[in-house]
């Protein structure tokens, strides 16, 4: 029996509910009758996609398996008519995103801590072959258990779902920009390495406020997740520093296993800490040793070259206005009519290209997918979906910077290994946490790319209105291009400089009586010209072999 919302996000509304009778002998808990339990409604449109559902009903078996004291119990997957739903532990406590937002940034210690089990959480469902692939704060709830606070991911399995190709096609994006892998935004093959991104992105934004890639817009942030480093900021300490940056890895093959992550993350902590004893100290030192990959990572099935499965292109959102980075993923979410009023679960189905606002919708009215993208601005969600014209394109344009790797196999089993141990003693409340000020990073400039032909076929062109050509950046008014004329007039104004400045030496300074010629400026000069010519032709006679001079 569903009692009240306790929040909406992409892909469906999240309700505190009570359960009325024992469930089903299938279901992993059964649960009693009365027990209080969270409901997740997925939205209309998921449900009335037949690929979601056979997604849904497939990896049904493995969520209900996945169990793991930092991941939120899923008690069963329930297909009613059409409603879609799964039924879950109720975890009292806020959300991370929430508790940042209102408490601003945790301390090294309290992030390292709080990061390592969440790395637990992933290390035992990748063991599982279970890739998470939207891993941000907002999928991470915080249990309040005495005064404790314990961190329990959430969400396994949904963006999976979310990605059908029903629902997302060539052009449209679906993700959370601020946590992507840069694989994931070049729709190039998938690991659990996305999860391990996902999890450097969350542990930078632990300790600063914020995570490391922001910008005006998706598109902005997609591409410094593809081309920009992230910058380390000042409050960071060495050892974690060494941590976040291995997470970030433009190279999946080069960021460390889930388990080596945890482990890491410990004995950061513990060297951090103001009680840390010299062995603890150097062991932190040298973290970098421990944070080895995964030899064989989970593989994402369904992502290109992972399988034969058409996975949709994902394309940047493009000039999708202010960019929020603490929001859902993205999916459609519908506006206006009398669906989407009566259900706010409800999705609206994509609008094909050439139609901005669907049938009916005259040429100056807003996209309702634009009034969407403000209400969930407005509500500080990130829903960011928006046609992208393949020629403006930057990941297009963006040279291939890595060294092609031949099409990832589709394994046949997912690799199945040890669990990985379980965390010790629950996370401690990171009271000392208190808020700070962060000054953001300086934007890293854009750079320009040459444009060569990329990896996946280009996309059918949206009829939009042709655009303006924009007008070539002009250097100078001056039409001619003389090779080496920069270059000579900076000589030619550095000797200018030096001949003024040697000029107000001579006259200001007690140089000229230090000397004691007596003479000008330009009369010594002269002088000095005549004796260093006087030199040369000297040298010219004496080494003249025929001694004829
Ligand atoms: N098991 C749960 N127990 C208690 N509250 C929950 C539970 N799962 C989710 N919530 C709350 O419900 C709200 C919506 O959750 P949901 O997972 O739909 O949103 P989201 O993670 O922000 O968006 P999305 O994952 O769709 O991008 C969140 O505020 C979250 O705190």
């Amino acid at each position: 029996m569903l009692e009240e919302p306790l929040g909406r996000g992409a892909t469906g509304t999240v309700w505190r509910a009570r359960q009325r009778e024992t469930a089903g002998a299938e279901a992993a808990v059964p649960g009693q009758p009365g027990e209080t339990v969270a409901i997740k409604v997925l939205k209309e449109e998921l449900a009335g996609d037949a690929d979601v559902v056979m997604r849904f009903l497939r990896e049904r078996s493995v969520l209900l398996r996945l169990t793991h004291p930092n991941i939120v119990r899923v008690r069963d997957l329930v297909v009613e008519g059409d409603l879609l739903a799964l039924v879950m532990d109720l975890v009292e406590g806020p959300d991370l995103h929430r508790h940042l937002r209102e408490n601003g940034p945790f301390t090294p210690v309290a992030a390292a801590l709080l990061t390592a089990q969440i790395a637990d959480a992933l290390g035992a469902s990748h063991a599982d072959g279970v890739v998470h692939r939207d891993l941000k704060p907002a999928n991470v709830l915080l249990k309040q258990t005495g005064g404790e606070m314990h961190p329990m991911l959430t969400d396994f399995g949904i963006a999976r779902l979310a990605d059908s190709p029903g629902l997302t096609r060539t052009h449209e994006f679906v993700g959370t920009p601020a946590y992507i892998a840069p694989e994931s935004a070049e729709g190039r093959p998938q690991t659990s390495a996305v999860d391990i991104y996902g999890a450097g992105i969350l542990l930078y934004e632990l300790v600063t406020g914020r995570p490391p890639f922001s910008g005006g817009s998706a598109l902005e942030v997609l591409h410094q997740h593809l081309s920009a480093e992230p910058r380390r900021p000042s409050t960071v300490p060495d050892p974690l520093w060494t941590v976040i940056e291995r997470c970030l890895r433009k190279n999946p093959d080069e960021r460390p296993s889930a388990e080596n992550l945890a482990r890491g993350l410990r004995v950061v902590a513990d060297g951090i800490g103001v009680h840390a004893n010299s062995a603890q100290i150097a062991a932190a030192e040298n973290v970098g040793a421990l944070l080895a990959p995964d030899p064989a990572p989970a593989p994402v099935p369904g992502t290109p070259g992972a399988s034969g499965d058409a996975d949709p292109t994902q394309v940047l959102p493009h000039g999708a206005g202010v960019y929020d980075p603490n929001g859902a993923t993205s999916v459609l979410p519908q506006t206006g009519g009398p669906a989407g009023a009566a259900d706010p679960t409800a999705v609206m189905p994509p609008v094909p290209p050439g139609q901005p606002g669907g049938p009916g919708a005259g040429p100056e009215d807003p996209h309702p997918w634009q009034n969407q993208l403000r209400a969930a601005r407005d509500r500080n969600e990130q829903t960011q979906v928006q046609y992208l014209d393949p020629s403006e394109d930057p990941l297009r344009r963006r040279p291939q910077r890595q060294v092609a790797r031949p099409p990832q196999q589709q394994p046949q089993q997912p690799q199945r290994r040890p669990q990985p141990q379980q965390p010790g003693p629950g996370y401690g409340h990171p009271q000392q946490h208190r808020p700070q000020q962060y000054a953001p990073p300086p934007e890293p400039q854009r750079r320009q790319q040459p444009q060569p032909p990329q990896r996946y076929a280009p996309p059918p062109e949206p009829q939009r209105p042709a655009r303006e050509p924009r007008e070539p950046r002009q250097r100078s008014a001056n039409p001619m291009r003389i090779p080496g004329l920069g270059c000579l007039k900076g000589c030619l104004f550095t000797v200018v400089i030096l001949f003024v400045a040697g000029w107000l030496i001579w006259e200001l300074s007690p140089l000229q009586d230090w000397i004691g010629t007596g003479k000008s400026y330009w009369g010594q000069l002269s002088d000095w010209f005549g004796s260093v010519t006087g030199w040369i032709e000297d040298l010219g006679g004496s080494s003249d072999p025929t001694g004829t001079n």
